[in-house]
C-alpha cells in the first residue's frame, strides 16, 4: 500500500524523507532454515537498498548472519551455544557474507566496505571518532558500509550482544535520520504473532507504550535477540531523536519506499551529543559507584557533579577515564559517568567531605559534564 507522504505519521514521513538511513537485517532473513546464506533473499534486500541509494539516500547496512552462514560450511547442525564455536562459525560466515554482498551490490555498480565493530570500539572516545570518520569517508566516496559485530575478537565482556543494539548505536554514530530494523516478522504484535487474533501495532508514540507487550515467544532460532532486543534498540534510537521502522525483510522494498508497512516508532527525545549518547548507552561499564540518597538527588535531580562524600561503596577495577555506573541504595542504575579516580584510590576518599581531603584529591569523582542521568 502506498500512501501520500503528507498523510503519513510524523515518524513515517521522516523515515520516507531520510537522507542517511541505517538498515539492520537479522540472520533469519538471510539464511535458509538449514543454515547457509539464501542468495535470493540477500539479492532482494540489496535490490531495495540500491533503489533507495539511487533515489538519493545514503545507506548503511548492519547485517547479521555471519554465525548462521558459517554453520553449513563447518557441518554444524545448529547454532552452537559456546562462544568459541560461535566465533569460529562467524569467522567462516562473515567471509561468505562479505563476498555475497560485494557480488550483489556490484549488480548496481555499488561498492561495499566492511566495518566490524566491538562494543569497546564505541565506548572509547578515540575509537568511536575513528569509526565515525571511516563511515563518513566511505559514504562520501559512494560506498555502502556493511557492518557487523567483530565476533571473532569480541569476548563476553566487550560484546554488543545483539545487532539490534549495534544498529541503534551505529545509527547515532553516523547521524542517521532513520533506522529500519528488518526481521522475519512484519512488525510488533500485541502478543506472540503466531497466536490467533494477534494484532499488529502500526504506530508507537512512546516506546513505553510497548513495555507490556509479550515478546517472550522465541524467534527462528537463527538470530539472538528476539523481539525484546528490537524493542530495546527502538527505544534507544527513538530516545536519541531517530525514528525507527520495524518490519519484515520481505517488505524491504516497501519499507524503504513510501509504503505504510510495519511498526513505526516516533522520536521521544532530542538528539544527544555523541559524547553523551555514548556515555549513556554504549556497553561496558568498568565498575560501579553506590550513592546515598543525597548524592542521587544532587546528581540526577540537580545535575551536579558526584563528590566522594556521597559515595557509600565501590565495585570493580576501573581506572580514571573509564565509564562507571552510578547506583542508588536499592541497586538501581541512576546514571553513568566517567570516573575521575582509579578504583584503588577511592576507598580512602569515600564518605569524606572535600575539606577533609588532601588538596590533590579535592575534586569531583564524576564531573557533571561527564555524567548522564537516566
Ligand atoms: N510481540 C511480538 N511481536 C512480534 N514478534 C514477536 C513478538 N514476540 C516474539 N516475537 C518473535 O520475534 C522474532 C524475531 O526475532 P529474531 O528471530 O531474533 O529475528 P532476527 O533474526 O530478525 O533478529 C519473530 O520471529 C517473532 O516470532
Ligand atoms: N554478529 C552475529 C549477529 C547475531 C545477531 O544479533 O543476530 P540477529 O538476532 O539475527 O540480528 C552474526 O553475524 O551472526
Amino acid at each position: 500500500m502506498t500512501t501520500p507522504v503528507a498523510t503519513l505519521s510524523q515518524a513515517r514521513s521522516r523515515i520516507a524523507a531520510a537522507r542517511r538511513i541505517v538498515v539492520k537485517v537479522g540472520s533469519s532473513s538471510l539464511t535458509t532454515a538449514a543454515g547457509g546464506l539464501d542468495p535470493a533473499r540477500l539479492d532482494a534486500l540489496v535490490d531495495a537498498l540500491a533503489a533507495r541509494r539511487h533515489a538519493g539516500s545514503q545507506v548503511v547496512l548492519v547485517s547479521s548472519g555471519a554465525i548462521a552462514a558459517g554453520l553449513a560450511p563447518l557441518n554444524l547442525r545448529r547454532r552452537p551455544r559456546d562462544l568459541a564455536s560461535q566465533q569460529a562459525a562467524a569467522s567462516v560466515g562473515q567471509l561468505q557474507l562479505a563476498h555475497a554482498y560485494t557480488a550483489s551490490f556490484a549488480r548496481f555498480d555499488l561498492v561495499v566496505g566492511q566495518v566490524l565493530l566491538t562494543a569497546d570500539d564505541v565506548v572509547r572516545r578515540a575509537h568511536y571518532r575513528n569509526a565515525q570518520r571511516t563511515f563518513d569517508r566511505l559514504l562520501a566516496l559512494g560506498a555502502v558500509p556493511v557492518v557487523n559485530e567483530n565476533d571473532t575478537v569480541a569476548t563476553d565482556e566487550i560484546r554488543f550482544g545483539d545487532n539490534d543494539r549495534l544498529a541503534a548505536l551505529v545509527a547515532h554514530l553516523v547521524g542517521a535520520d532513520a533506522l529500519v530494523l528488518l526481521s522475519d516478522v512484519d512488525g510488533v504484535y500485541d502478543r506472540n504473532p503466531k497466536e490467533p487474533g494477534a494484532k499488529l501495532i502500526a504506530e508507537v508514540g512512546d516506546s513505553a507504550d510497548v513495555d507490556d507487550v509479550d515478546v517472550t515467544a522465541a524467534g527462528s532460532g537463527l538470530g539472538t535477540g528476539g523481539m525484546a532486543s528490537k524493542l530495546a534498540a527502538a527505544r534507544l534510537a527513538s530516545a536519541a531523536g531517530i525514528p525507527v521502522l520495524l518490519t519484515a525483510a520481505a517488505d524491504a522494498a516497501g519499507a524503504l519506499g513510501p509504503a505504510e508497512v510495519g511498526t513505526a516508532f516516533a522520536v521521544t527525545g532530542p538528539r544527544l551529543s555523541a559524547r553523551r549518547f555514548w556515555l549513556g548507552h554504549a556497553a561496558g561499564a568498568a565498575g560501579r559507584l553506590h550513592l546515598d540518597d543525597g548524592a542521587v538527588a544532587a546528581v540526577v535531580g540537580r545535575r551536579r557533579s558526584l563528590l566522594a562524600a556521597g559515595i557509600t561503596g565501590v565495585d570493580g577495577d576501573f581506572e580514571a577515564g573509564d565509564v562507571v555506573e552510578l547506583l542508588d541504595l536499592r541497586g538501581q542504575v541512576v546514571a553513568r559517568g566517567v570516573a575521575g579516580f582509579d578504583a584503588v584510590e577511592l576507598p580512602g576518599l569515600i564518605g569524606r567531605s572535600s575539606h577533609e581531603l588532601p588538596a590533590e584529591q579535592r575534586r569531583e569523582v564524576v564531573h557533571a559534564d561527564d555524567l548522564v542521568p537516566f
